[in-house]
């Protein structure tokens, strides 16, 4: 059973509890019987979509668990059925320049965050992870997903007329390999379960991916010593990361002068009509 962080008197506990309290759209808690394993929840309803306030909250409690040296295993998950996140809240692209980047560089600080944590991270994907939601479970260490056909994961932004920034592709390059995430960019491919599994972009099914990451984590993950993981994190993501730093103000000014075009905006405004008229199809 999980237990809420907020029944643990420590002071590290007592950390957590403050940002419970401050956070509507993201929590972490901590479990009893499974000392060591963090999980972090998503819940932005209707679909986790990315907004500055929920990337701000999602790296706000990341940087917590950074800090804790107790923890050694992020399980991130969505408390939305069959949503794991839909990506970016294309509404913010409609936004100010200002607001833009505040927007933007919110979503690269936890790109940092979640990429970057020491920890080892597994996504527990119980449904649709689209875009930044692909993100989110590309920058996790290990990904478990539904086995539940309705469910889609991929990098869809070229039907949005937009396309993923360069770090996101380089991901999806390093998890599939340059030819699958050639194709998959440029398509926008969304992939059932099985066929994500076929390719690589996750590593395995189940029917209740929370259950699952539980057990890899503490059967598993737990029994390699912390350090050698962690060590071994350092080795595959550093050049990433160091790239990542180099290039972020450039990326910031990409992102912003590549999305206020005006047949941008169209397109994306179009495409939030599609969403609404799917809805009021139901
Ligand atoms: C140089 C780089 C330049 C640019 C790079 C930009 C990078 C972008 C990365 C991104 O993440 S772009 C976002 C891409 N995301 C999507 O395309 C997902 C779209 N959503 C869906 O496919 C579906 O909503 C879903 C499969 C996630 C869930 O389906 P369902 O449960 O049937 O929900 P609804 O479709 O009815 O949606 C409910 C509600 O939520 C709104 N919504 C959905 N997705 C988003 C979103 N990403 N942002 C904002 N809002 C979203 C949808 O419009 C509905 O709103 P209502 O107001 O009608 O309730």
């Amino acid at each position: 059973m999980i237990r809420s962080a907020l029944s643990y008197p420590s002071k590290k506990n007592l950390v957590l509890q403050c940002l419970r309290r401050m956070s509507s759209l993201v929590s972490t808690s901590v479990s009893e019987v499974h000392p060591g394993v963090a999980h972090v929840t998503m819940h932005s309803p209707p679909v986790n979509s990315l907004s500055l306030s929920f990337c701000q909250e999602l790296s706000q409690n990341l940087q917590v668990i950074h800090k804790d040296k107790s923890i050694d295993i992020i399980l991130l998950q969505s408390d939305i059925p069959g949503i794991f996140s839909a990506g970016l809240d294309i509404k913010e692209f409609t936004q100010p320049k200002e607001r833009l980047m505040e927007f933007w560089t919110a979503f690269q600080q936890l790109y940092i965050d979640l990429y970057g944590a020491s920890q080892t991270t597994i996504a527990c994907m119980e449904g649709s992870a689209p875009a930044a939601g692909c993100m989110l479970a590309l920058s996790c260490d290990y990904r478990v997903m539904t086995s539940n056909t309705k469910a889609k994961i991929g990098l869809n932004e070229s039907l949005l007329g937009i396309a993923a920034p360069p770090w996101l592709a380089q991901q999806m390059m390093d998890t599939v390999g340059s030819r699958v995430a050639e194709l998959s960019l440029w398509r926008g491919t969304l992939y059932a379960p099985e066929q994500a599994l076929a390719i690589g972009l996750v590593d395995e099914l189940h029917e209740n991916p929370r259950e699952r990451a539980l057990e890899l984590a503490v059967a598993e993950f737990q029994k390699i010593p912390r350090q050698a993981r962690a060590a071994s994190k350092t080795l595959t993501r550093q050049k990433r990361l160091k790239h990542f730093h180099q290039e972020r103000q450039a990326d910031l000014e990409h992102f912003v002068n590549f999305i206020t075009q005006d047949a941008v905006q169209t397109q994306l405004r179009g495409y939030l009509q599609q969403l609404a008229a799917k809805k009021n199809k139901k």
